[in-house]
């Protein structure tokens, strides 16, 4: 008889990994051994990506030949193409990105190869092209397509540009680069388990990218940036504090709060305030910011529960003029350079995960036929 399941698998170890680690009683957050603190706005998306994908940070002409690679993969790939007029028609931006992934693999020449050269190309390939895919979306569905990416500008700067319509600030690359590099891995989470234990059926990287993606979009995971904003939306600027403690004692969850994990200050919700609060006052209307200090404090008053990534996130993407539904295909973006790498490792050391489950249906029913029922 099998032994009484850990509910949500909380603290089990699932799997082995030399990407990320965090320490949640600490609040600590490192890629392959670089703590976040040293890497956000300092290392740039790309730099992550390698280090994640390619096992280091990049030196200079790594770095160049990286950026030449991922310039090529630049492509919605023909079947996404033909196909996202409807897709933006039908579907919401995450369901939209969903199928976008899978049509993209149907384009990619090394689409059922889990050989290690292949696997390399694909990540590189769906990090440059996941940005084009939501941009591509949104411009379909506002009835245009989005403007050239400009060679001279990074992921993070072409995707405010295709998105928005207007060449982004200095600064506001910088920021928006740091949120990708904040977002981009992060051990055991759901969305990333999910594509392991596809990648551990030795299916291709786009399958295992397609469940972590479906994953994502919950608002118990990824899913939880949009709904901050709409939160915040829904509250009245000078009620915060009696809206939120009705909520609290309503038993409802506030969104962008808690973790699994970390049991004090999320280390990428630091980068995540300062850069709200920085975007809040170049605006000129810092009410969203402020509504956002006042629903933390709060929250750690009545709760004693942190913010956690996706809650300062919100405001930012929201003060760098992205609709709030891209949200979540923005933390995609970001992810994507994670998954990928959790991918490539698990197909280097793999083993079938296939987890046992205990019981507790009905036991020693007997056959009747159908008219006896
Ligand atoms: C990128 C990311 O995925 S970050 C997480 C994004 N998700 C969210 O922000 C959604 C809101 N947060 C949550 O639902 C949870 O905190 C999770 C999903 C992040 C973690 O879940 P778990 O570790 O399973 O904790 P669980 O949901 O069991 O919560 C433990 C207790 O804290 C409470 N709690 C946890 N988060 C919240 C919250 N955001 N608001 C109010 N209460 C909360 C629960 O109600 C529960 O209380 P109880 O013991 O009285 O029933
Ligand atoms: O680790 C988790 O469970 C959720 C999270 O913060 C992330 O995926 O970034």
């Amino acid at each position: 008889m099998a032994d009484k399941p850990t509910k949500g698998l909380a603290d089990v170890v699932a799997a082995s990994t030399a990407l990320s680690d965090i320490d949640g009683k600490a609040g600590r957050l490192f890629y392959r051994g670089y703590d976040i603190h040293d890497l956000a706005g300092r290392a740039t998306f790309e730099e992550t990506a390698h280090l994640l994908q390619r096992g280091k940070l990049p030196n200079r002409e790594e770095l160049d030949a990286f950026g030449e690679e991922l310039a090529r993969g630049r492509e919605l790939g023909a079947l996404a193409a033909a196909n996202i007029a409807e897709i933006a028609e039908k579907q919401k931006p995450m369901e939209a990105l969903r199928s976008l992934v899978s049509l993209s693999a149907a384009d990619d020449a090394d689409r059922d190869s889990i050989a290690p050269d292949a696997n390399l190309r694909k990540a590189a390939r769906l990090t440059a092209q996941q940005p084009l895919l939501v941009a591509g979306y949104h411009a379909a569905r506002t009835g245009g397509t989005p403007p050239e990416p400009n060679p001279e500008l990074s992921i993070a700067g072409n995707f405010l540009l295709q998105v928005t319509g207007r060449e982004p600030g200095t600064r506001e690359v910088e920021i928006f680069d740091a949120c990708l590099v904040l977002h981009a891995d992060h051990t055991m989470n759901a969305s990333t388990f999910a594509a392991r234990v596809c990648a551990a059926t030795l299916s291709d990287m786009h399958s295992a990218i397609v469940a972590a993606i479906g994953t994502l979009k919950g608002p118990l995971h990824g899913g939880a940036n949009e709904q901050v904003m709409k939160t915040l939306e829904s509250l009245s600027p000078d009620d915060v504090a009696r809206s939120v403690r009705e909520k609290l004692a309503a038993h409802e969850k506030i969104m962008g709060f808690g973790h699994r994990v970390y049991k004090t200050e999320d280390p990428r919700a630091t980068h995540l305030r300062r850069m709200s609060r920085e975007l809040a006052e170049a605006s000129g209307d810092d009410t969203y910011y402020r509504m956002s200090k006042e629903m933390e404090e709060v929250v750690l008053e009545e709760k004693g529960l942190y913010p956690n990534v996706d809650f300062y996130a919100a405001t930012v993407y929201h003060y760098l003029g992205i609709p709030t539904d891209l949200f979540t295909p923005v933390f995609s973006i970001s992810r994507m350079a994670g998954w990928t790498a959790h991918v490539i490792e698990q197909h280097a050391d793999n083993r079938l995960i296939r987890p046992d489950s205990e019981y507790i249906g009905e036991r020693d029913q007997k056959w009747k036929p159908i008219e006896e029922r």
